[in-house]
């Protein structure tokens, strides 16, 4: 019988980052085999399970072309000890929706996009919409939830909000597409790191440090 390893990703399914972690195999320097996909509610959640070895890999975003770093991933690893080994990056294209319950959609089409009242997104997405957002549901509250997916299943409870996510979020939850590809930058990337948990005693990654140099960094121009 052959073992399963699990991968960890935010979740819920629909995020962005469920779908790099469906091919960080080839990404990662993960071993081939057979893996399981495990979505957890927060980025702390990847750090916990990786850590104490729940999850044999997991996925988070680390930063954005647009934005820059995902705050709650760089300050995880700042403070997590032993910070688990990053054995794997990529590059991905983030393009983002405006997603609606078909009831919202309706009341947008009789009454304005006033009848938008809440805003749902995880929060590295208001930065990267910020000339959509100048225009549309300006009277709406903007509120940070822990992932675009999750964002995507509120907007599927409330007649009067829209979430702003993934187009697989739109096939995964009974919400339509208000708008596509409301991002201000076409070439919006974002840059997800696989990690696994670190041996005692083992030598740091050159990812491992080329990451720690981007935390220095980072850290400089914030201090500036
Ligand atoms: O919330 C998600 O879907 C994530 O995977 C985090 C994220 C949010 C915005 C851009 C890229 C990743």
């Amino acid at each position: 019988m052959t073992n399963s390893k699990l991968i960890a990703y935010l979740g819920p399914p629909g995020t962005y980052s469920q779908q790099v972690s469906c091919y960080c195999a080839y990404f990662g320097k993960t071993p081939s085999g057979h893996y399981e996909y495990v979505p957890l509610n927060t980025i702390e959640d990847c750090f916990a399970a990786v850590q104490d070895g729940t999850a044999a890999y997991v996925v988070v975003p680390f930063s954005n072309s647009s934005n820059g770093p995902v705050k709650f991933t760089y300050d995880l690893l700042r403070t997590t000890e032993p910070r688990p080994s990053i054995i794997g990056e990529t590059q991905v294209k983030v393009e983002h929706y405006v997603l609606a319950a078909p009831a919202t959609l309706l009341r947008i089409k009789q009454g304005g996009e006033d009848a938008v009242r809440t805003v749902y997104s995880h929060p590295q997405v208001w930065g990267q919409c910020t000339r959509y957002l100048t225009s549309h549901f300006s009277n709406a509250t903007r509120i940070s939830v822990d992932s675009t997916a999750y964002a995507a299943t509120l907007a599927e409870k409330e007649g009067n909000a829209v979430a702003i996510a993934s187009i697989a979020a739109a096939d995964i939850f009974h919400v339509e597409v208000y708008a596509a590809e409301v991002q201000d930058n076409q070439d919006n990337y974002t840059r997800f790191l696989v990690m696994e948990q670190y041996v005692n005693g083992a030598e740091r990654t050159e990812l491992d440090q080329s990451v720690d140099m981007e935390l220095v960094r980072w850290d400089r121009v914030t201090a500036a």
